[in-house]
């Protein structure tokens, strides 16, 4: 029964809740159990908790089955893939001194895992590596990974990272030696060459880690968050209920499709008689003794804020790679200049910063007397025109416009406007590419939007320099000035993207991406910024930054997929337009980050800072970005002449 229903139709795997359960070899009668009791998969153990296989040799009984919990005639094969996740025995202890616990402990693995293949299940539940080592249960785990067809393994981390290194260890709960357990896990998907089957399950414990600590999961794969019931409180009314930060964390793991398990025994004695739960499923009287715990989970699903029509449209978008358009060297289609004309915060943006240009350039006395020539370089299917000849209106200023367009189709469009639109003696169509056009007479101002996710990615500046001959010696470019922005960001899932293509080519490429399974672990940084018109005779376009990071002590260690990049641009005086995280236009939708990869991933241990190079290199057909990391430790070059990717001109 899944928790709620979320304004537009919520496909996420977070909608379900499950329960960890004690071994049983009733599979069936556990299941029904707790499914009756409101949840929807059981974390079951799947072999007898005594087994050991060491006991076996000396058994006379040898060839007898294995006691695993029944057989797998004992559900339908639907019931065992979407109602139970393996729990692989928790006595298993892969890098044990003790050799017979280790031999014990890898034939167990394999033969759990083996059965659970067998019965299709979804995912099993790793148990947490025991010591600060791991090297064995990992390499048991590779092997296991060459042979397992679709099964997901979700390895139990606690969420701990204790703030001081003397604080005691838990070793219950986690590796000796290790007081972040991000750095456990950390060794682990390492020695895993980061497996895509490998994920994480986190549990929850009663504190939590700084937030900053905390939002480095982020950007791993986190498929389940365990909450066990000592980690609730209790509210006024006995029921349970969870704390601020634990609330906010659960609904950040609802927006990430985290699914929550409950596990533990009841603690809070709940009032009798009344009930809290909102879906109320009890049978004759009987409720499930963890039901609170479940109410209280779908209580917080259900009170999140529906998501903006804009993040839903976007949801197919979510970490998905994107080459970022060239549309300098193609011609975009129909489809995307509809997107673009959809924008509507764009174009208003570039509403007033006209508007304001206008005043500015022609006073109120004048206004009835003076015609401003206004060119809009690379217009597309109108929209600046249009926002143009809005800003005239609204200010009561004469315009004269060139509408210049290198896209023939495009140039179609703009044509079919002309009588549409009313344009007939106002705007001037131009089928030419503005870098070569031979313009009748100099504008007053220069509007475009030739901007990429990074500023200046789709060729702005080598654009508009070929356009400001015809820009009047005091004229105005809109925008003025546009500036490129990165950080270092944990993408786990973006990384393993383009790792699947198993080549070069896709870990020294830029792309277009809607950020969403991402740690942010630094403030962004400007990289290059572009200013026009630019008038000095030695201008190049070429540039070199190198940036320095430094990521919060308390976050921890992190590791570094590669870099999320931005763009703001100031279109005139203070009407800016960007998405730069912390002063994006709101409701824009226009740009997605782009992300820069690293070919390996960099680690960095708290107190050290991160090093950084960005390039943007020019040669006669193409531009390209080449970028390094120096510290804490050398990454290669990436795209060295632009060999992987470029931009062509
Ligand atoms: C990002 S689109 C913006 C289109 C339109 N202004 C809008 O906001 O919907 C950039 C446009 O500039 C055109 N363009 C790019 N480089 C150009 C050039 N050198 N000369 C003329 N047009 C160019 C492209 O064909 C495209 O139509």
């Amino acid at each position: 029964m899944p928790l709620g229903e979320r304004h537009g139709g919520d496909k996420s795997e977070s909608r379900y809740c499950g329960i960890e359960t004690e071994f049983d070899d009733d599979m069936p009668n556990l299941l029904s159990y707790n499914v009756h009791g409101g949840f929807d998969f059981i974390l079951a153990t799947l072999m007898d908790p005594n087994y050991r296989p060491s006991l076996l040799d000396n058994d006379t009984s040898r060839s007898r089955a294995l006691p695993f919990a029944g057989s797998d005639l004992v559900l339908s094969p639907s019931q065992w893939s979407s109602h139970v996740v393996g729990k692989i025995s928790s006595w298993i202890d892969l890098d044990s001194e003790d050799e017979t616990l280790r031999e014990d402990s890898e034939i167990t693995l394999k033969q759990e895992i083996a059965w659970a293949s067998h019965l299709s299940l979804q995912a099993c539940l790793l148990p947490t590596p025991k010591g600060s080592s791991c090297a064995n249960y990992a390499r048991c785990l590779n092997q296991i990974f060459q042979n397992l067809g679709g099964m997901q393994l979700w390895l139990r981390i606690p969420l701990v990272k204790s703030e001081d290194d003397t604080e005691a260890k838990n070793p219950d709960c986690m590796g000796e030696g290790k007081v972040d357990s991000w750095e456990l896990w950390n060794s682990f998907r390492l020695l895993c060459e980061h497996h895509s089957q490998l994920s994480v399950a986190l549990d929850l414990l009663s504190s939590l880690p700084s937030a900053s600590s905390v939002a480095r999961w982020f950007g791993e794969p986190i498929r389940a968050a365990i909450i066990n019931t000592n980690s609730f409180l209790t509210n006024a009314k006995g029921y349970p209920c969870l704390s601020k930060r634990h609330q906010r964390l659960a609904t950040a793991f609802f927006d990430h499709s985290v699914q929550i398990v409950i596990s533990g025994r009841s603690v809070h004695k709940v009032p009798v008689g009344t009930s809290e739960s909102h879906v109320d499923n009890q049978i004759e009287g009987w409720r499930h003794p963890l039901k609170s715990y479940l109410d209280y989970v779908a209580f917080l699903y259900q009170k999140m804020d529906p998501l903006p029509e804009q993040e839903r449209f976007e949801l197919g978008y979510r970490d998905y790679l994107q080459s970022p358009l060239q549309p300098l060297m193609d011609n975009l289609e129909a489809q995307t200049y509809e997107i673009f004309e959809k924008d509507t915060c764009k174009y208003s943006q570039y509403q007033r910063a006209v508007a304001k240009a206008l005043v500015d350039r022609v006073p109120d006395e004048d206004a009835s007397r003076v015609t401003t020539v206004l060119m809009v370089v690379g217009a597309g299917r109108g929209p600046l025109v249009r926002a143009s000849l809005q800003a005239a209106e609204e200010t009561d200023r004469k315009l004269k416009i060139y509408a210049v367009e290198k896209n023939p189709n495009a140039v179609v469009t703009l044509h079919s406007l002309i009588k549409l639109e009313g344009w007939e003696g106002i705007v001037t169509i131009v089928s030419s590419d503005m870098r070569s056009w031979d313009a009748p007479e100099k504008a007053d101002i220069l509007v475009s939007e030739l901007l990429g996710s990074f500023g200046d990615n789709e060729l702005s500046p080598e654009c508009l320099d070929g356009a400001q001959r015809f820009l009047k010696e005091d004229g105005i470019s809109i925008p003025s000035s546009y500036t490129s922005f990165v950080q270092p960001v944990t993408a786990c899932k973006l990384y393993n993207d383009i790792k699947s293509h198993k080549d070069l080519v896709h870990f020294e490429t830029a792309y277009v991406v809607k950020l969403h399974r991402v740690a942010r672990l630094a403030h962004t940084q400007p990289v290059f910024t572009f200013t026009h018109p630019d008038h000095s005779p030695t201008a190049s376009n070429q540039r070199y930054k190198k940036l320095q990071f430094d990521i919060p002590e308390d976050t921890g260690a992190a590791l570094i997929h590669g870099f999320a990049g931005y763009f703001d641009a100031t279109l005139y005086k203070d009407v800016h337009l960007g998405i730069e995280p912390s002063t994006c236009t709101p409701n824009m939708f226009s740009w997605f980050p782009i992300f820069f990869p690293l070919r390996t991933p960099v680690c960095v241990q708290p107190g050290s800072p991160l090093e950084v190079h960005f390039w943007r290199c020019c040669g006669s057909t193409k531009v390209w970005y080449e970028w390094c990391v120096t510290s804490p430790s050398a990454s290669p070059l990436h795209n060295t002449n632009g060999r992987s990717y470029w931009v062509g001109l």
